[in-house]
């Protein structure tokens, strides 16, 4: 994803002078920074104060504005996902079982889903890792803005999180996923027991969320394109 590869070419220091400008209001809108204001907040000089803006502007983190006497800067979503996901490592830190609630939309996706999770090579990891065949498909959820940019969180759950291996048949290779343990609720009611799966590889963006369950969901809870549902993740039960 872009945006982990811009937050992961950042330095601590320079993410700390992220988390500064959050503090300061640049997470809500806009705010005025100066070189020599941010310096003394961050016990450094002014022109590292200044390299360390220009820094985070150029891995995408932040915009900036300039004035005659300092900056307007407000972060992006890039940069609001970078110090969530450093949220979420303070979270695992200090809480036993984090938890995660990501909204979003049924979608109809590619129809490749299906395909892939009939391959037995996948198919024999799910049933020994998950205890159950799959539904043959991936349900897909469109999640909205504020769940894109939570979703990094789901880097730090341990609890439910199981990992299928690549393989490979001859002929080509496949690549391994990672399933996290979900409860869905939507309109219709609430099924406990699936897994938002992952792929290494894969041709959707991080809007996107494919869901697998022993069932078919839609019938399960009377889904359509365009109905909302919650996907609930690291909780008790899932
Ligand atoms: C278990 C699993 C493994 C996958 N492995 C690959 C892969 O090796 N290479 C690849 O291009 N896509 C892979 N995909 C991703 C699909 O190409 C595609 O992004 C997506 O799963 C299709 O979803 P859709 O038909 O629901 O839109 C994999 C998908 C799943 C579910
Ligand atoms: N557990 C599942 C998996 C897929 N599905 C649905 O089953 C169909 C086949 O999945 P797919 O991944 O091949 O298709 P698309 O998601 O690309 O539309 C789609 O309509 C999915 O939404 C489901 O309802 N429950
Ligand atoms: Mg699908």
């Amino acid at each position: 994803m872009a945006e982990s590869a811009a937050a992961s070419s950042v330095s601590h220091d320079e993410l700390a002078a992220l988390k500064r400008i959050g503090l300061d209001g640049g997470l809500s809108g806009r705010t005025k920074v100066s070189c020599s204001g941010l310096a003394e907040r961050l016990d450094a000089s002014a022109q590292t104060a200044s390299r360390r803006l220009q820094r985070l502007d150029e891995a995408g983190l932040l915009n900036r504005e300039l004035l005659a006497d300092g900056q307007l800067v407000t972060l992006t979503d890039a940069g609001v996902s970078a110090l969530r996901r450093e949220y979420a490592d303070y979270r695992r830190l200090f809480e036993d079982d984090a938890t995660l609630s990501l909204d979003g939309t049924v979608t109809s996706g590619m129809g490749e889903g299906r395909h892939y999770i009939s391959l037995s090579g996948y198919m024999r990891q799910f049933r020994e890792r998950l205890g159950y065949e799959p539904f043959p498909g991936t349900l897909n959820v469109e999640l909205t803005a504020e769940s894109v940019r939570s979703r990094g969180e789901m880097d730090a759950l341990e609890t439910g999180t199981t990992r299928i291996d690549g393989w490979e048949d001859g002929d080509r290779t496949f690549g391994p996923a990672t399933c996290y343990a979900a409860r869905i609720d939507a309109d219709a009611g609430s099924y406990d027991g699936a897994h938002v799966i992952v792929p290494d590889r894969t041709h959707h963006d991080e809007t996107q969320l494919e869901l697998i369950a022993p069932v078919k969901l839609r019938d399960e809870l009377a889904l359509e394109d365009g109905d909302g549902l919650t996907v609930h993740l690291g909780g008790e039960g899932t």
